[in-house]
């Protein structure tokens, strides 16, 4: 079994951050491991406190995994300050870690500020070029380029100019578009599209870290990265199909959905 390696904040509500990413990587065959950066009091509703982890306790988690285990893939997640973005940064850089899914996690869905504004420099130039893949969604992918993403055209166009930022491939995800759900992926020679139906759900919490979680455990298990990334947009479209409906704001995705049918726990 391939070991994947989540560095993100955990949720307390379970629908997004570390524990999103552990349910992913756990129901794509993984062994899931973690390094807190930030621990959050938050339900469906909102963010209600945020407590970042020192910075070298968040090294310190790294370091430890990689000194002990084979660590097949990164996920990055919440890196909320320049000094937390800089240490996992030099920890992954000095540790040699293959595989690294970046996703630039800025503003919660429920629009509390993740990262902080002056951390976005460091991320640019810390983060992106140690990412084998960056999967901004919209409103990141502006911060990113300092312009606007109105239509598919201003995607494609966006990828490009994060690719000169150094991440080796770019996916945008089109969640925040209105349309079909269409991410775009940039390999620095070509663009993909990568289709799907946009679902009717309020229940959509989580759903960039299940993506990027889903790419990460795919490039674990030896996929190509496209290969992975149109694995996790149909990991991502069945987990949204299925979310669940908890709590009085948006609910998390389903990630179990097809094992739980098959063992019955679920009404018909
Ligand atoms: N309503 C929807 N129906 C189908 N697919 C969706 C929907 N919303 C998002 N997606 C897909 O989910 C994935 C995540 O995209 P999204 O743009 O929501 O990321 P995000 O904003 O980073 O998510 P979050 O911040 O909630 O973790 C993408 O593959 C996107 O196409
Ligand atoms: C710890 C943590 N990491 C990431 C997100 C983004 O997810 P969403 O945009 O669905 O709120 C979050 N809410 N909390």
């Amino acid at each position: 079994m391939k070991h994947v390696l989540t560095v993100a904040g955990s949720d307390s509500c379970g629908g997004a951050g570390i524990q999103a990413d552990l349910k992913t990587f756990s129901a794509l065959g993984t062994y899931g491991m973690s390094a807190v950066t930030a621990v959050t009091a938050q339900n469906t509703t909102g963010v209600l406190m945020v407590q970042e982890m020192p910075a070298d306790l968040v090294a310190a988690q790294i370091n430890c995994l990689f000194d002990d285990i084979t660590v097949d893939a990164v996920k990055i997640g919440m890196v909320s300050s320049s000094e937390i973005i800089a240490t996992v940064a030099g920890c992954l850089a000095a540790k040699g870690a293959r595989h690294i899914v970046a996703d630039p996690v800025m503003v919660s869905k429920s629009g509390h500020q993740l990262l902080q504004p002056a951390a976005c420099a460091t991320l640019i130039e810390l983060l992106l070029p140690l990412a084998d893949v960056v999967t901004p969604n919209i409103p990141e992918a502006e911060v990113l380029i300092n312009g606007s993403i109105n239509t598919l055209a201003d995607m494609k166009q966006a990828a490009r100019e994060i690719y000169r930022l150094g991440p080796k491939h770019v996916v945008i995800k089109g969640g925040h578009l209105a349309g079909e759900a269409v991410d775009v992926l940039y390999d620095g020679r070509q663009v993909e599209l990568f289709a799907g139906p946009r679902l009717a759900t309020r229940h959509t919490h989580g759903t960039g870290c299940t993506f990027a979680a889903a790419i990460a455990a795919y490039l674990a298990r030896g996929f190509t990265v496209k290969e992975a990334v149109r694995a996790a947009k149909a990991y991502v479209t069945t987990a949204i199909a299925h979310g669940l409906p908890l709590g009085r704001g948006h609910g998390p995705t389903h990630h179990f959905y097809a094992l739980y049918k098959q063992a019955g726990v679920l009404p018909e």
